[in-house]
């Protein structure tokens, strides 16, 4: 399952045509800036070169530097690529941080490499786009299946050609300029964003149930943040296995399994078929893994009246359109996973600054964005007489039309 432009594009579309852009604006800000494709060739433990290829595309940089993540994964293609990088110009947007937006991924299983092979294939992938990377150009981050070791080696194989520059990448270790909150920033901004929307029905966290797709870093520190704040988990999954008790699940335990087993295969709980979790009873669906799992088939079927969008484009728009039709509200992707690159935008400004922020700022600053942004939405969605997605869609396209115009041709 991935995400499509097209689909992106969909929803680009319905907001344009509510904030009347013309043929000429829609088409310049749809377009990529730059597509960069590499071939990576390393040397293999067994002797044998191995090729892998290599993308980084580069969607929009009127607001700032591109930004967006880098996902290692099997199904990595040019267009899902395009796909991610465009959601990230609408998503830095939306919560007003001054970048546009970028995606990399390399097509590659990380789990078949040895550690050796990874630190070579990112070195080589690095070695590959340098020219076209740096902390004023294009800022990569931690996406699926890479974390802060996979950030550490960018930046050092970055230093090589172009001296000490932190900045080149966020979501390093905190050893080495990384930021603190980092690590569980999407998480905690789901959160934040499930939060605001309860709240706007008289809700907290803890009077609602919740069920979620995917248990790696956004969707295990989700859990983990609202089962801390008295909401009760009734499902999760990750790749190896899916866990459902209406009577809730021990979130504890099962971060304490995944850290011993690096996985949930075999934790000790009532399981369920992996497609079948998205379609159990709740309040609240996060899906946090890939993109494409809500199709119109699972969106005639699911029982949560609220979904959040922990994952960058779970929801295809058919699949929008009959939740939308069905009364059930999504907290869309560009703002409900903002937090990541939220504090992304922490790290790079302590990088900047050469300055580190205690963990209680992180915390607080995130905040500051998150929530006035959830609010911003409401108010476009209340004005327009939209969905959500729709809102967010208006408010980042609106934002990028005039900074677009502003800079001139
Ligand atoms: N990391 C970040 O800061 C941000 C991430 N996102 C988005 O959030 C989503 C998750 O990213 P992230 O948590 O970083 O990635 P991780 O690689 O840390 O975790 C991905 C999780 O999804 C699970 N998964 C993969 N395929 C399936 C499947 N078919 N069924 C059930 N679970 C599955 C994985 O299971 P397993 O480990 O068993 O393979 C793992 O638990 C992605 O869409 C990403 O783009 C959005 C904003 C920021
Ligand atoms: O932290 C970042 O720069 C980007 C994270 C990311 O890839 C995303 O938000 O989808």
């Amino acid at each position: 399952m991935s995400n499509s432009f097209a689909d992106v594009n969909r929803y680009f579309e319905r907001a344009a045509s509510i904030l009347g852009l013309s043929e000429a604006v829609k088409k310049q800000l749809e377009t990529p800036h730059r597509e960069i494709r590499v071939e990576c060739n390393i040397r293999m433990d067994d002797g044998t070169i191995g090729t892998f290829t290599g993308f980084r595309v580069q969607h929009d940089n009127a607001r700032g530097p591109f930004k967006g993540g880098l996902r290692f994964h099997p199904e990595v293609e040019i267009d899902e690529v395009r796909a991610l990088a465009s959601l990230m110009t609408w998503k830095t947007a939306v919560v007003g941080i001054p970048y546009g937006g970028a995606k990399g991924g390399i097509t590659v299983d990380p789990a078949t490499l040895s550690r050796g092979e990874l630190e070579r294939l990112t070195r080589k992938f690095t070695a590959g786009i340098h020219e076209l990377i740096g902390d004023t150009v294009d800022i990569p981050a931690p996406d699926v299946n890479t974390n802060a070791q996979v950030m550490a080696w960018i930046m050092d194989e970055y230093s090589k050609f172009h001296g000490f520059r932190p900045g080149v990448v966020t979501g390093k270790p905190v050893d080495l300029f990384g930021s603190v909150g980092r690590e569980e920033a999407t998480g905690r901004g789901v959160m934040i964003a499930t939060e605001e929307h309860l709240k706007s029905q008289g809700k907290t966290l803890a009077d609602a149930t919740y069920i979620i797709q995917g248990f790696g870093n956004v969707g295990n520190n989700a859990a983990r943040l609202i089962a801390g704040a008295g909401g009760k988990i009734l499902g999760i999954g990750d790749h190896t296995g899916s866990y459902y008790d209406p009577a809730g699940l021990d979130i504890s335990g099962a971060l304490a399994w995944q850290a011993t087993h690096r996985s949930l295969a075999g934790w000790k709980a009532p399981s369920v078929q992996r497609e079948a979790l998205v379609l159990q009873r709740g309040d609240v669906l996060i899906p946090a893994a890939l993109g494409g799992v809500i199709t119109p088939v699972v969106a005639r079927e699911v029982q949560c009246s609220l979904i959040v969008e922990g994952a960058n484009g779970p929801t295809t728009p058919d699949a929008d359109e009959i939740l939308h039709r069905r009364g059930i509200t999504v907290i869309p992707d560009i703002y409900a996973n903002a937090g990541g690159v939220t504090v992304s935008y922490f790290e790079w400004v302590q990088n900047i600054q050469q300055f580190a922020w205690d963990e209680a700022r992180v915390r607080r600053e995130l905040e500051t964005i998150m929530r006035p942004a959830y609010a911003k939405l409401a108010e476009v969605a209340q004005a327009h007489s939209v969905d959500m997605r729709t809102a967010a869609f208006i408010v980042a396209i609106d934002r990028v039309a005039r900074a677009t115009e502003l800079r001139g041709a």
